[in-house]
């Protein structure tokens, strides 16, 4: 392997096992900046403007402003899923392939957890007009998504004039972590309960690329919940069709 290639490895595995593994046994989440360098870090901005641009980002949520009748709606996150083979997707891909890597460096030591895959990912955008995305858990009622990756892209952010900062309230701890969603930055935290967080209203733009990562175990369950759900709701649509010819003779 070449010399470089070896040396990337080697930052690797000590981002993983030196950083990462204590920091989420800790504190539950962990942030790491300059991950993929300044050029790497532009291609893969370069190619989430080109699909802001193109359109490709599709409205999220509502953000509802302002009480009443005037419930005036401003736009709130644009999202898309990319799995990283599309078109100009290269340097996305190239972002999620390592950072598969550095999970696959931490798994057996992330406690019970086993992670074998993940989410495709999703490519996220504020407007800038001060949408944010209020407080919730990604995961709370155990779909299988284990820890949450967010990659940040937005150069030159100034919290104080951006706003966009991601607010975590780690469970049970005194303290809130704020989070600037800066350039280059990496972020990982438990997906479940532990970890409430809310993006605070943002007045630039605001790009970040999400991954979850699954644990095999509760995602397994998770389906098998989801088979019997549609199972259970068709046999339910079929009882109500009975009543119905029922009632119709
Ligand atoms: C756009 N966006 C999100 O930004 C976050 C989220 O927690 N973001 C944290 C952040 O960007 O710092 C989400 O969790 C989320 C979940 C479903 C759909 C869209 C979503
Ligand atoms: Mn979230």
């Amino acid at each position: 392997m070449p010399f470089l290639e070896h040396l990337e490895d080697l930052k690797l595995e000590q981002l993983a096992l030196e950083h990462i593994v204590p920091a989420l046994l800790d504190q539950g989440f962990f942030y790491t900046d300059n991950f993929l360098g300044e050029i790497v870090g532009h291609m893969v901005l370069a190619q989430v403007k080109q699909m802001h641009c193109s359109g490709v980002l599709k409205d999220g949520q509502l953000a509802g402003r302002g009480s009443g009748v005037s419930k005036r709606h401003i736009r709130g996150d644009k999202i898309t899923w990319v799995s990283g083979t599309e078109k100009d997707t290269e340097a996305i891909n190239f972002l999620l392939k390592l950072i598969d890597k550095l999970i696959s460096l931490c798994v057996g030591r992330l406690g019970k957890n086993v992670i074998r895959d993940r989410s495709k990912a999703m490519v996220a955008c504020y407007p800038g007009n001060g949408a944010g995305y209020v407080k919730h858990v990604d995961n709370p009622n155990g779909d299988g998504r284990c820890v949450t990756c967010i990659y940040y892209l937005n150069k030159h952010w100034n919290a104080k004039e951006h706003g966009g900062v991601l607010r975590i309230f780690p469970e049970g701890k005194s303290y809130v972590a704020d989070i600037e969603p800066l350039f280059d930055r990496l972020l990982l935290f438990w997906s479940d309960r532990r970890n409430p967080h809310e993006v605070q209203p943002s007045f630039s733009t605001r790009y970040a690329i999400t991954v979850w990562y699954f644990d095999s175990e509760e995602r397994a369950e998770a389906k098998r919940r989801f088979r019997d759900l549609t199972a259970h709701s068709s046999q339910i649509g079929s009882l109500i069709e009975d009543l119905y010819n029922a009632l119709d003779k």
